[in-house]
């Protein structure tokens, strides 16, 4: 059976400034490839710098890579560079979610606008949809006419899934999304999250520092150093007996 998303020899750099008449390539990923099943989650962690969330802005199709594809379903979306703009079926929620929100829209105009720029769906189908989707993510109908600001930070998280949502994902890439929320409202995030999980199927690529969290929640893990995977498996074997030196690390930290 082939996996949902298969990432196969992506590489990126960037064209750096190295003095004032000259410019050399910098290497941030090499040949990262790896595999997520549907309903499964799959961690990455590395130190700072280590290309993390590079990673996974190429994979929601924010950047793209100078090599290698990126498979969903058996399809190809990305092949050297090209990205097929047409599939939304990766989406991204970031650590500020305020940040990556509009605070001029209300709730229920940003996701209209999502349905109407990414969809052919009439305002009627739209509307249900959104009150649909707020209610999955455990928002009131009402929300839809809150703005941002008017939001704690787990609601805003939730505003933030909702919109990752609305245009029915197959993958969710969470960067550093749960880092900032308190204890308590990260642990409702993250109960929200598998109970999404569990009931549609949705995989997760989940960036984080925390190591608890990722324990818990991922299937997979894989450990970037320098932006190569340096450790990839289970994530219950990779706990168990870590190999690399840079994962050793980051468990004694
Ligand atoms: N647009 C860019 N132009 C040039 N260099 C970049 C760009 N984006 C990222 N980098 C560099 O690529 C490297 C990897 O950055 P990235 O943000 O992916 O790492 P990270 O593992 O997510 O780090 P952190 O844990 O601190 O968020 C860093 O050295 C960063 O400075």
């Amino acid at each position: 059976m082939q996996p949902l998303l298969k990432v196969q020899a992506l590489s990126k750099s960037f064209n750096l400034r190295a003095s004032l008449f000259s410019r050399k390539q910098f290497s941030v990923l090499k040949n990262i490839s790896f595999c997520l099943e549907k309903g499964e989650t799959l961690a990455i962690i590395g130190e700072t710098g280590s290309g993390k969330s590079t990673l996974a802005k190429l994979l929601a199709g924010a950047g793209t890579a100078d090599s290698g594809q990126i498979y969903l379903d058996g399809n190809i979306i990305e092949d050297n560079g090209v990205r097929d703009t047409q599939c939304r079926h990766i989406r991204m929620i970031f650590q500020d979610s305020e940040a990556s929100l509009n605070p001029g829209l209300t709730i229920g105009d940003m996701l209209d606008d999502c349905l109407q720029y990414n969809t052919s769906l009439d305002k009627e189908t739209r509307v249900e949809k959104i009150k649909v989707t707020l209610a999955k993510v455990g928002l009131l109908n009402d929300h839809q006419h809150y703005y941002p600001h008017m939001f704690s930070g787990g609601q805003l998280q939730r505003v933030a899934l909702a919109r990752a949502l609305i245009l029915d994902p197959k993958v969710v890439v969470l960067d550093e999304a749960l880092s900032s929320l308190d204890p308590s409202v990260r642990a409702q995030t993250v109960n929200l999250l598998l109970k999404l999980q569990q009931e549609t199927g949705l995989s997760y690529i989940l960036i984080t520092h925390h190591l608890s969290l990722v324990r818990h929640i991922s299937d997979q893990l894989v450990v970037l150093e320098h932006g190569e995977i340096v450790e990839y498996g289970r994530t219950e074997d990779v706990f168990q007996a870590p190999k690399s030196r840079v994962t050793q690390k980051l468990f004694n930290c």
